[in-house]
């Protein structure tokens, strides 16, 4: 599904360079739910922006299925974003203009896909994650968690191959921590989505099925939670955040 090798990208601050990824390779499969954690400044925003081909990479290998993101140009760059990548962010981004069912839709309006299957699929998915009741409301007339559910809707509304997630949990309470991840679960277990996932929090991290922790630009440790409990995961995560400290 998404394949990262050996991926390199530096930022020119005037005259100096600053490797900032140097040499990442990593990998997520149909239907995982992969976190990538590391300390402030490691790159994993930076990685999650090359994914996302919001920026350039210098050198290396990222592959979407078949296709090598290097080789496409802007307009199958933007394509690709519209169409077969589902992006949610740290404030989840909703219109006030827009009705929770508008909102879902948005991603196929821009892609120019508004068929009549549109109402169909945005009204399935409202389905998925109990928001059909709010389907007319606005983002201000809706709680905190319909709008993290709506986000997490939008987008799935392009059928993605993968979605992208920077720190979704970062502004929130536990409560809404553990609502979003179980809203991503079930779009894995009801949709077959695959999740690659930014964050700092281990709690959120700890529902994965592989956490991927990068130290200054590189892969440090990949760590499985195969049939591990979750409180275990987490604190196997604890664990090796605080042993990459000593380090
Ligand atoms: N556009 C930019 N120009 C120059 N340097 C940048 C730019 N974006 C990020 N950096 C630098 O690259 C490094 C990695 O940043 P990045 O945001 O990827 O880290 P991060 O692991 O996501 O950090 P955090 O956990 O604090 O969000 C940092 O030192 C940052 O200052």
């Amino acid at each position: 599904m998404l394949t990262v090798e050996n991926l390199h990208k530096s930022y020119q601050v005037g005259k100096t360079t600053y490797e900032v990824l140097k040499g990442v390779s990593l990998s997520v499969g149909k239907g995982e739910f992969v976190a990538v954690m590391g300390p402030s400044g490691s790159g994993k925003t930076t990685l999650l922006n090359c994914i996302s081909c919001y920026i350039p990479v210098d050198s290396g290998s990222i592959r979407l299925g078949e296709t090598e993101l290097s080789r496409l140009d802007e307009n199958e760059l933007a394509a690709l974003r519209n169409q077969r990548l589902g992006f949610v962010f740290q404030d989840f981004l909703l219109l006030d203009g827009l009705s929770v069912r508008d909102n879902i839709l948005l991603p196929r309006i821009i892609a120019g896909r508004s068929d009549q299957s549109m109402e169909e699929a945005a009204d399935r998915l409202c389905g998925v994650f109990g928001i059909s009741h709010i389907r007319g409301k606005y983002p201000a007339e809706i709680s905190g968690g319909e709008k993290q559910r709506t986000a997490i809707a939008r987008a799935l509304i392009n059928n993605p191959l993968l979605i992208l997630a920077d720190e979704p949990t970062g502004n929130l309470d536990s409560k809404s921590s553990r609502a979003v991840i179980d809203t991503f679960r079930q779009a894995r277990s009801a949709l077959g989505a695959t999740i690659f996932m930014v964050t700092h929090d281990s709690f959120a991290a700890s529902f994965c099925d592989r956490v991927v922790i990068l130290r200054d630009g590189v892969v440090w440790r990949t760590i499985e939670r195969g049939e591990k409990q979750r409180g275990d995961f987490q604190d196997e995560l604890l664990d090796g955040i605080r042993e990459m400290g000593k380090e």
